[in-house]
């Protein structure tokens, strides 16, 4: 069979394709540097073989995709038409089909290059690592015709090289799987050590980390700043009466509340078995008392199947004067004056304005 006159190679990328090009969606993704090496794979194809035509047909469920193309008008191929099914078949031998016109077994074969039908294939099957075949890597000519034995080895070589980019991908992808894996067990470990794991809000350690960062500090400090202590009445006794689970969902439920009333900028921490300790940046202390007693309200209207009661105490700092534990001394203290008040109430620390 005589070899073909030279025949120009289109340039990629081929525009007209019967059917959107979705390579990438096939599970063959690529990274934008392998994507030109495989068009530069198949570009070389049709070089070396001297064909009009020249494409990596990958196996989609039920159809090829071309992952890359040279002068073809399709983007994909049901397998059922697929010369290169055939050439899957035998993944160490070149399939050469010199004239698909005369072959009945080709009937309905769809392929078409710049309009025309194509009349010449060859392929070579692509497989993985452990020998399963990916798909074809193949050329096309709107003529009968052959290939000489250097463009057979040759096509035969592009064949690896293309195999070894796919390889290159799939690594790719798994290290970006393992990757964001890694990032989410971080992103999980992380909130694990600043959360606590009843209530969901922030634990001690996680305010002492914001304490130590001086640009978290600043925030929090925003002036006027207050503290509010709140903590919840006669827990024992809920846990007592109720159990534990009760006093859980109590818990939860007083968590959901202060977290649901206050800002955004505000820091909730759950402080202690059934105390929470909330920083309000840039707030006075008269704000910050009516959001601690919206707070003790809604608790005391909560659905829980008995009365819950909570004892607030605010406290106002002021970063350029008091220290953060000289504020929260004062908000200890007038939490106590709430419980030795009765409880059930909000007291806020009236000593600033008497030293003043
Ligand atoms: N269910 C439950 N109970 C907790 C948890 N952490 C602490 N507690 C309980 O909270 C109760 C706190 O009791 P106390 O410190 O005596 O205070 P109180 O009964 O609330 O009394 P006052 O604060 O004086 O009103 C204890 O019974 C702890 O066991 C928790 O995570 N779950």
């Amino acid at each position: 069979m005589p070899v073909s006159a030279p025949t120009p190679v289109p340039h990629l990328p081929t525009a007209g394709a019967a059917e959107p090009a979705r390579a990438d969606d096939a599970g063959h993704r690529s990274s934008a540097g392998n994507r030109q090496a495989l068009d530069d794979v198949v570009r070389l194809a049709a070089i070396v073989c001297n064909t009009p035509a020249a494409g990596l047909a990958l196996v989609e469920r039920d159809r090829f995709r071309f992952k890359a193309r040279v002068g073809l008008d399709v983007a994909s191929v049901a397998r059922q038409h697929a010369l290169s099914e055939h050439a899957l078949r035998e993944p160490d031998r070149l399939l050469l089909v010199e004239d698909i016109a005369g072959d009945a077994r080709f009937d309905g074969f769809p392929i078409r290059l710049g309009g025309r039908r194509a009349r010449f294939y060859a392929g070579r099957a692509v497989c993985d690592t452990a020998g399963h075949a990916l798909g074809a890597l193949c050329v096309y000519d709107v003529r009968p015709r052959g290939l000489d034995p250097s463009q057979q080895e040759g096509l035969g070589i592009l064949a690896r090289q293309a195999q070894r980019l796919l390889e290159l991908d799939r690594h790719a992808r798994e290290r970006q799987r393992e990757l964001s894996e890694h990032r989410s067990m971080a992103r999980t470990l992380e909130h694990r050590a600043t959360h606590d794991s009843l209530t969901g809000l922030l634990n001690r350690d996680a305010l002492a980390q914001l304490r130590a960062d001086p640009a978290a500090l600043a925030r929090l400090q925003a002036a006027p700043y207050c503290l509010m202590l709140l903590d919840i009445d006669h827990f024992k006794q809920v846990n007592d009466r109720h159990g534990h689970l009760i006093g859980d969902r109590a818990l939860r439920e007083v968590a959901l509340t202060v977290a649901g009333t206050i800002r955004d900028t505000d820091v909730a921490v759950r402080f202690g078995g059934e105390e929470f300790l909330v920083v309000l940046p840039a707030t006075a202390l008269a704000n910050a008392a009516e959001i601690a007693e919206r707070i003790r309200h809604n608790v005391a209207t909560s659905v829980l199947p008995f009365r819950l009661t909570l004892s607030a105490g605010v406290a106002a700092g002021d970063p350029e004067r008091d220290r953060p534990e000289e504020v929260f001394a004062r908000a200890d203290q007038a939490l106590y004056r709430a419980k030795a008040g009765g409880r059930d109430r909000v007291v806020a620390d009236d000593t600033l304005r008497l030293n003043d």
